[in-house]
């Protein structure tokens, strides 16, 4: 199938990326050649276009005809998919875009099926009711008024609609972002003493799903939500003690929320009994199953203005293979009287094998997935201390897990001590390969010794240390870390 899809943002890339994995000819627009400079690593097409713009559209199917070279026939989408964005405009870009756009692109490519990706808030209801795609959508502002406008033109021409509910993902996720910021608050009033309901949506899924109505050619109009129902209150109940903040307090709704204020569970069943299923049931599935989602919201507050990542109280340590990790971290637990927690142990318990059986079965690639979801589990605990693994720091993904996480202390040691403290025993099979343990050791460490520096917030030398002088080196610095704080 040939696909045009206008608009390469958070979802339309992704939309891009899935039905080119799947063998379809895709060709990505976007509204800019510098937006277009972005997607220059993609392996379909970027073309830019700006859909408000009659003649651009034009030039668009021009440039798509002259893709074919010579006899064969010119290359025609079957399908397209309106997903561009009015970056946040007012009515007068929501009319350019939206309206304007979707005439342009339905007269430009009038064989293709359309399908137009609108939003979830059409729904106006506040009185916290399910609304599913027969429900009245009315919405009271003149935006909103846009967006079915936009939807009513691909319907009328024989095509789909995908209403979609909030987006998150890896990078975007107003929920997390807010809390970690301090910002969020439970929106009440009369009808929603709870919160708002909040109807939301893993950008994977969203990808997904357009890719399912498109390939299908489903015919209508479908939500696109996970499974969840879930209020504001009951979301950060769950979600503040995760990242160890105060549930926030009750708020008064915001009167100038973008899109109006609404309270409305939106049913999923229709697409649902489609075929179509979320990978992510709902957020909290998401935040523990998807990889990148905390890690990069943690990332985002941390380089954000005001940069001020909450840490746990817990006590983290990191180091090279041997440096004393495990043994020096149940000294420091049983000196506070702290849990002690290490990733190594979990991971073993998790899989039922030893490491160097998950190396052999799954390849460092499957130990470093495995690592870093028990990381991901521990989000939420405080009064531990974490012995990691040493490799850990080796995944981008766990850096700012690992910083939020506690105070991090780096243990240590000349690499040929480690070298005969670790010669004993066979678990660690990254000291168990061609190369001699001594000369891997050091390798590794200059690898990894710039990546240790950065995160610690104490290194010990621990060459001249017993392990009780470590340990109390640790849980004292610990102690200021936090009364300090
Ligand atoms: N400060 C120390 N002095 C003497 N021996 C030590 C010291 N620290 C650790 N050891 C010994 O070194 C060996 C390895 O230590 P340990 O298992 O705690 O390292 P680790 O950092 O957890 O390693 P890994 O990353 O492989 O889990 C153990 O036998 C331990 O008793
Ligand atoms: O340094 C490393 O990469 C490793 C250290 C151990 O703790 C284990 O996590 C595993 O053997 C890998
Ligand atoms: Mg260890």
């Amino acid at each position: 199938m040939r696909v045009l899809i206008v608009g390469c943002g958070f979802v339309g890339a992704r939309t891009a990326d899935i039905l080119h994995a799947a063998g379809h000819e895709v060709v990505g627009v976007t509204h800019s050649s510098t937006s277009a400079e972005r997607l220059i690593h993609k392996p379909w097409r970027v073309m830019a276009c700006d859909v408000s713009d009659a003649a651009s559209v034009a030039s668009l199917r021009a440039q798509c005809e002259g893709m074919a070279e010579g006899a064969t026939p010119a290359w025609v989408p079957d399908a397209f998919i309106h997903c561009a964005s009015s970056s946040k405009g007012g009515p007068e870009m929501y009319q350019a875009v939206y309206v304007d756009g979707m005439g342009h692109l339905l007269a430009t490519f009038p064989g293709a099926f359309p399908l137009y990706t609108g939003s979830t808030s059409v729904y106006p209801q506040t009185d916290g009711s399910e609304v599913d795609e027969t429900s009245p959508a009315d919405p009271g502002k003149e935006t909103g008024r846009l967006l079915l406008a936009a939807e009513r033109l691909a319907l009328e021409n024989g095509g789909a609609v995908a209403r979609l509910a909030g987006i998150y993902g890896p990078g975007r996720s107003f929920v997390l972002k807010n809390l970690l910021e301090g910002k969020s608050g439970i929106e009440v009033n009369k009808g929603a003493p709870d919160g708002r309901l909040l109807n939301q949506i893993h950008a994977d899924d969203a990808a997904a799903a357009l890719v399912h109505i498109v390939t299908q050619k489903l015919l209508g109009i479908y939500n696109v939500v996970d499974d969840a129902r879930l209020t504001q209150r009951e979301c950060l109940e769950k979600l503040a003690p995760l990242f160890n903040l105060q549930v926030p307090a009750e708020k008064a709704p915001d009167p100038g929320r973008k899109r109006g204020w609404t309270h409305k569970h939106v049913s999923n069943a229709r697409l649902r009994a489609t075929g179509w299923a979320p990978q992510y049931s709902d957020y909290f599935a998401a935040l523990r199953d998807d990889p990148e989602l905390a890690p990069s919201i943690l990332q985002l507050v941390a380089e954000g203005s005001e940069g001020y990542l909450p840490r746990a109280e817990n006590i983290l340590l990191i180091g090279l293979m041997g440096s004393g990790k495990s043994t020096v971290g149940r000294m420091v637990a049983q000196m506070l009287g702290f849990q002690f927690v290490d990733t190594d142990h979990l991971i073993i318990d998790q899989a039922g094998c030893s490491i160097p059986e998950i190396f052999a079965k799954e390849g460092e690639p499957g130990f470093r997935q495995r690592e870093s979801a028990v990381l991901r589990s521990l989000l939420g605990r405080r009064h531990c201390v974490i012995a990691t693994g040493g490799g850990i720091i080796t995944q981008p993904r766990n850096l700012p897990l690992l910083k939020h996480l506690g105070f991090i202390t780096w243990l240590e040691a000349d690499v040929r001590l480690l070298a005969r403290r670790t010669a004993g025993n066979n678990d660690r099979p990254l000291l168990r390969g061609e190369e001699p343990p001594l000369v891997k050791l050091e390798r590794l460490l200059g690898e990894r010794k710039p990546i240790y520096k950065q995160l610690a917030d104490l290194r010990i030398q621990t060459d001249e240390l017993s392990q009780q002088e470590s340990a109390y080196g640790v849980a004292e610095s610990a102690r200021i870390f936090f009364a300090q704080r």
